[in-house]
């Protein structure tokens, strides 16, 4: 299986690293720092007591690579549009392109079936470049349940977690996709394979959608936002919007946010990739993980003031501090 990474930061850096420690070859496309330390020492994997590096293929220009098996791109969304871009090389008429990202994706309708099936997304593909540079035939949605940090270029840190959900954008398990998941079980992932990915989109952005934006907001880790008992009533509100909205498209939430919460609060002091971010100085992801969700509430008629509210706000915030 040919393999690319296009995005060597915390989680492309984990599942890079174990894909070429699992002994397979694997390219990466990267650029500047991180370019030059994959060349130099290869992908590092860092856990609480070890430092591992694995040797890659590591290029800037994706030409040099040519059509793939597998692209897998683990770039945050304000990133997507440049990636896209520039992949087309990558892509051949079987390649499989794995997006390990959080939140509700420009293909999310394509392969949902219910009363939206086949809506355009204005909020995270306004003029429907992505669609067009990469067909949804090609992807595959990937949900990654695992908690990790980049703060030196081409080392990624691992913090807890270790699973993922993978599933066609389109129609059922294909062939492709199973074998997709067998090399990253192979890797040592916990991977599950999933006939409506969709669904696991959502299931996890009601999770995030609150502690990500709030998190940047606040600067707080998530234990530290749990236990302020009027932000974490404004997160539930949110959360029970985001139900409804899931229950009317076709993705119920089978978990009340009192349970969901406890999951989180076992994470402890987490400190969300939002906040990584903004303390990075990095544009927030913050179309694909409410502008997206507020659209599709207009689109199915749900009223989510709560979230309208923690959109407008992280809009601003990102807007005063320039990253948007
Ligand atoms: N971090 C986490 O714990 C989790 C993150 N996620 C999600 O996973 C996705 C990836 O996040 P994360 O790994 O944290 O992000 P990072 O910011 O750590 O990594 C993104 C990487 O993409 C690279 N990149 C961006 N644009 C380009 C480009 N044009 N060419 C080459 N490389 C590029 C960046 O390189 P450069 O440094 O050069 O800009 C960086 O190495 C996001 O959607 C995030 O929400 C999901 C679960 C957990
Ligand atoms: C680690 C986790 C689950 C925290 O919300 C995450 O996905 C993120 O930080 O983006």
């Amino acid at each position: 299986m040919k393999i690319c990474l296009y995005g060597a930061g915390a989680v492309g850096g984990l599942i890079g690293a174990r894909i070429a420690a699992s002994g397979r070859t694997l390219s990466v496309v990267a650029r500047g720092a991180t370019l030059h330390a994959l060349q130099r020492d290869g992908l590092g994997l860092e856990t609480h007591d070890s430092r591992f590096f694995y040797p890659v293929h590591a290029v800037a220009d994706p030409a040099e690579l040519g059509p793939q098996d597998l692209v897998i791109i683990a770039v945050k969304q304000p990133a997507l549009s440049a990636v896209a871009q520039a992949m087309g090389p990558l892509i051949g008429p079987q390649t499989k392109v794995m997006t390990a990202m959080n939140g509700v994706p420009w293909w999310f309708f394509d392969g949902l079936p219910g009363p939206l099936a086949d809506t355009r997304l204005h909020s995270v593909d306004p003029f429907g470049t992505l669609r067009s540079l990469i067909p949804t035939k090609h992807v595959i949605g990937c949900v990654v349940h695992i908690a990790c940090a980049a703060t030196t270029p081409g080392i990624s840190q691992h913090r807890m977690g270790n699973g993922l959900v993978i599933g066609d954008a389109v129609g059922p398990t294909s062939p492709a996709t199973r074998a997709v998941g067998e090399m990253l079980r192979d890797a040592g992932f916990e991977l599950t394979l999933s006939d409506c990915i969709q669904r696991d989109i959502w299931f996890k952005l009601w999770g995030n959608m609150t502690m990500n934006p709030v998190s940047a907001l606040t600067g707080a880790t998530s234990d530290r936002i749990l236990d302020d008992a009027l932000v974490e009533a404004f997160c539930v509100r949110i959360m029970e919007e985001a139900a409804e909205v899931g229950k009317r498209i076709g993705c119920p939430i089978a978990q009340s946010p009192a349970e969901r919460n406890a999951v989180t609060r076992k994470l402890g002091a987490m400190k969300t990739s939002m906040l990584q971010d903004v303390e990075a100085g990095r544009a927030l992801e913050i179309d694909a993980l409410l502008g997206a969700v507020h659209e599709i509430a207009g689109k199915a008629g749900v009223p989510t003031p709560n979230i309208d509210a923690l959109l407008g706000l992280v809009r601003l915030f990102a807007r005063e501090r320039g990253l948007g």
